[in-house]
């Protein structure tokens, strides 16, 4: 018997990979006929990338799934982070071509090439799977409310010719058919407000048209009305498989200091239920000295217990990401650490996943990126809004106005990714955010979120709704089989 072999093209950034990889092991466990390769282009900026390839790799079974670094292009990443990633697949895609290529030589009669499942961002290699002559499906990453608003501004521009980049700073609300309540144009993502970042982000959605499937990590139960809108904005079959969420491992290595966090843990075990708000920004989150001050004198007035993960920025004009700090007094107001050293901790790095699981997690300020909102659903835990940059105000406006599972703290602050915002939300602001989160337990709101976390796990379990959904998608993969 040949293996229906599919190819996984990610974007080799860890919040689109894991829950990317995570997909593969879910579609091989769901069906032993499937075997999976997954490219991984190498990224300047995410080092984290390749520890965690390399410790997933001695972990699988390596007839099932594989793991083919391509090599290294030449991407400058002095080049504006609007057009960076466009640039970069173009350079990447000889190399998809030429891994894809070598993988059916050498396949003979184990594999049979069955379609290509390719990132949201990666879409210009619908093309090499269209060379290939087999089918490719897009793994959405965020929101379906967010692919409905990717093909919706796509129709605005193409279909009623009107020009996105004018709702930069604009206070208009817009009619969305992905949301029931009216769209602020100020939550709309970084990539629509940068002009020559508009249109290599609506290409793709013009291409994820055109596919097989959408994969997306969502549940039909989180967003159903979102998900009910994506057919009539010309999306093809939707499969809600999520949510797909990396419990098991760690992301980070010892050395960055990642790794389990048995201190953490320890600390965490000493304080009462639903004691600590747990603040932490994904794995591009970081502020600047005068921000982190504001933050910590919050933290101290509410007298809340409090566990933060804070990080260094990185050096000025450097196309990096946020590292931690070896001494984070040196940015945190003199004596915080002392005068706080009863009620909190300040880490680098967080296991995220497992101090959301901890007891002790009583609310999480978080930067709304979709796979931290998805883990605070599935654990249970309450959110306080603080996006950041990419497409986190929208996923903030969506919990807090169309989901009502969150507070806000801000819901249109922006830090683009590399640039100072030259904007400080005030320690007033976060201290009443914390507040509100923390002490509103028995509020409708929280309610909801464990409604909805109950949700969560059912749509995973047996006849569950994306349990269903993948069963659907192995299905169609398999019909692909020649
Ligand atoms: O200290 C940390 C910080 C992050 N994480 C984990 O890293 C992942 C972060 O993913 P996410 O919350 O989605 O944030 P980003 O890394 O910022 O993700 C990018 O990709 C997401 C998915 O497309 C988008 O929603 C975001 O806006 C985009 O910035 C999560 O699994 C976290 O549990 C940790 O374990 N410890």
């Amino acid at each position: 018997m040949a293996y229906a072999e599919l190819v996984l093209v990610p974007t080799p950034g860890m919040g689109h990979l894991v829950s990317m990889v995570e997909i593969a092991k879910l579609l091989i466990d769901r069906d032993p006929r499937l075997s999976i390769t997954v490219l991984i282009m190498k990224l300047p900026i995410d080092s984290e990338v390749d520890s965690y390839t390399s410790s997933l790799a001695t972990s699988m079974d390596a007839t099932r799934i594989r793991f083919v670094h391509l090599p290294r292009v030449n991407s400058d990443p002095e080049i504006s982070s609007g057009t960076f990633l466009a640039h970069f697949m173009e350079s990447n895609k000889p190399h998809v071509k030429q891994a894809v290529a070598d993988l059916a030589e050498s396949a003979g009669s184990i594999w049979r090439l069955v379609g290509f499942v390719i990132d949201m961002f990666c879409t210009t290699m619908i093309e090499l799977a269209d060379e290939f002559g087999v089918p490719s499906y897009v793994f959405f990453t965020s929101s379906a409310a967010f692919l409905g608003l990717m093909l919706h501004l796509q129709s605005l521009q193409d279909e009623q010719h009107m020009d996105i980049t004018k709702f930069k700073d604009s206070d208009t609300e817009l009619d969305f058919p992905s949301f029931t309540n009216p769209l602020p144009a100020k939550v709309l993502p970084s990539k629509v407000r940068i002009k020559e970042a508009v249109q290599p982000f609506l290409e793709h959605a013009k291409r994820i048209r055109a596919v097989k499937g959408i994969i997306i990590n969502t549940f039909d139960e989180l967003e159903p009305h979102a998900v009910g809108s994506l057919a009539s904005l010309g999306a093809p079959t939707v499969y809600s498989v999520g949510p797909i969420l990396n419990l098991k491992g760690e992301t980070k290595t010892k050395a960055d200091g990642g790794g389990r966090g048995d201190d953490i843990m320890e600390w965490l075990n000493e304080k009462p239920p639903s004691s600590v708000v747990f603040l932490c920004f994904g794995s591009g989150g970081s502020f600047g000295e005068d921000q982190v001050k504001e933050i910590a004198y919050a933290l101290e007035r509410s007298g809340h217990r409090f566990l933060w993960s804070l990080r260094r920025p990185p050096p000025k004009g450097k196309f990096e990401l946020p590292r931690d700090y070896t001494d984070p007094a040196e940015v945190l107001p003199e004596g915080f650490l002392e005068r706080t050293a009863g009620v909190g901790k300040v880490i680098g790095w967080a296991p995220q996943n497992a101090v959301l699981a901890h007891p002790a997690v009583g609310g999480f300020v978080s930067h709304c990126g979709w796979n931290s909102t998805l883990e605070s659903i599935w654990f249970g835990v309450a959110v306080a809004t603080w996006p950041l940059y990419a497409e986190q105000q929208f996923n903030a406006f969506e919990l807090v106005a169309e989901l009502g599972l969150a507070v806000e703290i801000k819901m249109d602050y922006r830090r683009d990714f590399r640039m100072e915002s030259g904007f400080i939300v005030t320690a007033d602001e976060i201290e009443g955010g914390i507040k509100k989160l923390m002490e509103d337990a028995s509020s409708e709101r929280w309610k909801k979120v464990k409604d909805v976390s109950e949700k969560s796990r059912k749509a995973l379990m047996e006849g569950g709704s994306s349990h269903l959904a993948l069963g659907h998608l192995v299905d169609d993969i398999l019909n692909n089989m020649p």
